[in-house]
């Protein structure tokens, strides 16, 4: 089956999305900062997805290690993205935005966004963010990603999306998702995100906020990956800023 005809069975990506609680997406990332999105993508998709990482597809390569990174690589696709890929971004950025400016507004902060993609990334480009950040990842046995923040210069969407392409048991053991909380004056928190295959986490990039008794702080976020015990696994990466 193609994957076209994946999709079909599937129903549409904009009914995918359409028929979301996406209420309930925003509970979890009010409350913990990370929301999952089960079978985003099914399992044609994710193998179709994960096969383009041999393709030509990409902007540059980067090995991890070399740059303390961890263990594993990864690549950044070129404009113009994949179909899916972009109408990925495209819809989940517009789902996304009404919670970014809350988010913002709850942490005074003074930027909003606006409804639609494009125009956010017309001011990404104003700032010189013109090379785009998506990206597919790839760890193999001992491979692990080091807890990080992905910020690529002035402007930042405070969310963003990671899609697991490969089945935790059969394709991989270990490589687990995972993300930090580093609240001020208190010790760091992890949150663990139980992934399967085509299965979608949502979470903040850098920081979010959480009421307290005296008013609302921020707290800041780091995401990374436990080391893959064994096999090969793959991640779609979905940032909806891009970089300088
Ligand atoms: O491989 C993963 O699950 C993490 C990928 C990642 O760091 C990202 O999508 O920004
Ligand atoms: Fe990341």
């Amino acid at each position: 089956m193609s994957a076209t005809e994946q999709t079909a069975a599937h129903g549409t990506l904009a009914a995918r999305l359409d028929t979301r609680r996406w209420d309930r997406v925003e509970t979890d990332l009010d409350a913990h900062g990370n929301a999952l999105l089960p079978a985003l993508l099914d399992h044609g998709e994710c193998e179709a997805v994960a096969a383009w990482y041999d393709e030509d597809r990409f902007r540059s390569r980067v090995v991890m290690a070399r740059h303390g990174f961890g263990r594993g690589e990864y690549q950044y696709f070129r404009y113009p993205l994949p179909e899916l890929l972009q109408e990925l971004r495209t819809r989940l950025y517009a789902r996304l935005a009404p919670l970014a400016n809350r988010w913002n507004e709850a942490m005074d902060v003074e930027v909003a966004y606006p409804a639609r993609h494009e125009q956010f990334l017309q001011r990404c480009r104003a700032a010189g963010q013109e090379r785009p950040t998506p990206l597919l990842l790839r760890y193999g046995a001992g491979d692990y990603n080091c807890l990080h923040q992905d910020l690529y210069g002035e402007h930042v969407f405070p969310l963003q999306v990671a899609i697991l392409l490969s089945e935790p048991g059969a394709d991989f053991d270990g490589g687990e998702f995972v993300l930090t909380e580093q609240r001020p004056r208190m010790q760091s928190r992890v949150d663990v995100v139980p992934l399967r295959k085509g299965d979608a986490v949502v979470f903040a990039v850098r920081h979010r906020p959480v009421r307290g008794t005296r008013g609302t702080y921020r707290v800041a976020l780091r995401h990374g990956v436990g080391r893959v015990r064994a096999g090969r696994r793959l991640t779609l990466g979905v940032i909806f800023h891009d970089a300088l």
